[in-house]
């Protein structure tokens, strides 16, 4: 089995009164894709900004590639390969999708052209998310999913060791779905990269991922493969719904916390 390059142990956060996350342990091994859901406010979101480093956690620690990394900046972690895909598009609107995978391999630093190793990869990550017609195109005129996939490729553009993905096929049509699931199977198989997503769409997490963690009130409820998780009771209970003959039966299963 592969080491994990990235660990997550005891993470507690409080945000005054409301317990976010308490004693969360993840991790995510190299050439792995994992899922995390779990129902609305459940902390999916919160973990993810721990284990980027938009927020230190109140208890716990992240390691990454084995490194203590809790009290890292997300450019630290960025520059030792962990990247992440946000809910709302990140990409710089005055450069082209092209452009934007150059300046993500020369540190946020845009000179005018960039270099031509960066020019060569970024053709080679568009090519490979079905983006080369739309390298010159502007972020702002890409339709949602497109903009989606652009957001990927730039995260893709320095290969990276650790990608979290942030509903990354909210906003997608069926053959735009199929794309990003070819590319991050890919990446996980080809470049050994490791994956943790967080989708509302059950049916597309327990089609791409191998294993899925399940969050409830700030809690790890369940965790294992998609069937083992969509069999579990307690999970069925917490979000999958009781009556659904499976989560594959409900593309958008998002029932709301029971809280
Ligand atoms: N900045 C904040 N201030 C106060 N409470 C917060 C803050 N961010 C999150 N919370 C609370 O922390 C809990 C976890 O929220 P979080 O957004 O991590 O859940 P989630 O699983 O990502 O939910 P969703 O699926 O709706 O995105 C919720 O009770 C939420 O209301």
């Amino acid at each position: 089995m592969n080491e994990s390059v990235l660990e997550a142990s005891g993470i507690g956060v409080r945000f005054g009164g409301v317990r976010a996350l308490h004693d969360v342990r993840i991790a995510v091994r190299a050439g792995e894709v994992c899922g995390l859901i779990g129902p609305n406010g459940a902390g999916k979101t919160t973990l993810f900004d721990v284990l980027s480093g938009i927020r230190p956690p109140d208890a716990g620690r992240v390691l990454l590639d084995r490194t203590d990394v809790t009290r890292r900046s997300p450019a630290w972690r960025a520059r030792h390969g962990m990247r992440r895909t946000f809910q709302r598009q990140q990409l710089f609107g005055q450069l082209t999708v092209a452009e934007n995978l150059v300046v993500a391999q020369e540190g946020g630093r845009w000179r005018r052209g960039g270099s031509a190793r960066a020019r060569a990869r970024a053709a080679e990550v568009l090519s490979v998310c079905g983006l080369s017609e739309l390298a010159g195109a502007y972020p702002g005129a890409l339709p949602v999913g497109l903009a989606r996939m652009a957001e990927l490729a730039r995260a893709l553009a320095a290969p990276p060791r650790v990608l979290l993905l942030d509903e990354p096929a909210s906003g997608m049509t069926d053959g735009e779905r199929q794309q990003l699931a070819a590319v991050v199977r890919r990446l996980a198989a080809d470049e050994e990269c490791g994956v943790l997503l967080v989708e509302h769409d059950v049916g597309f997490v327990m089609d791409l991922c191998s294993r899925v963690v399940v969050l409830d009130l700030g809690e790890l409820l369940a965790e294992g493969s998609p069937a083992d998780v969509r069999a579990d009771p307690a999970v069925r209970d917490a979000y999958l719904g009781t009556t659904e003959s499976g989560p594959a039966a409900s593309a958008e299963c998002d029932p709301p916390s029971p809280r």
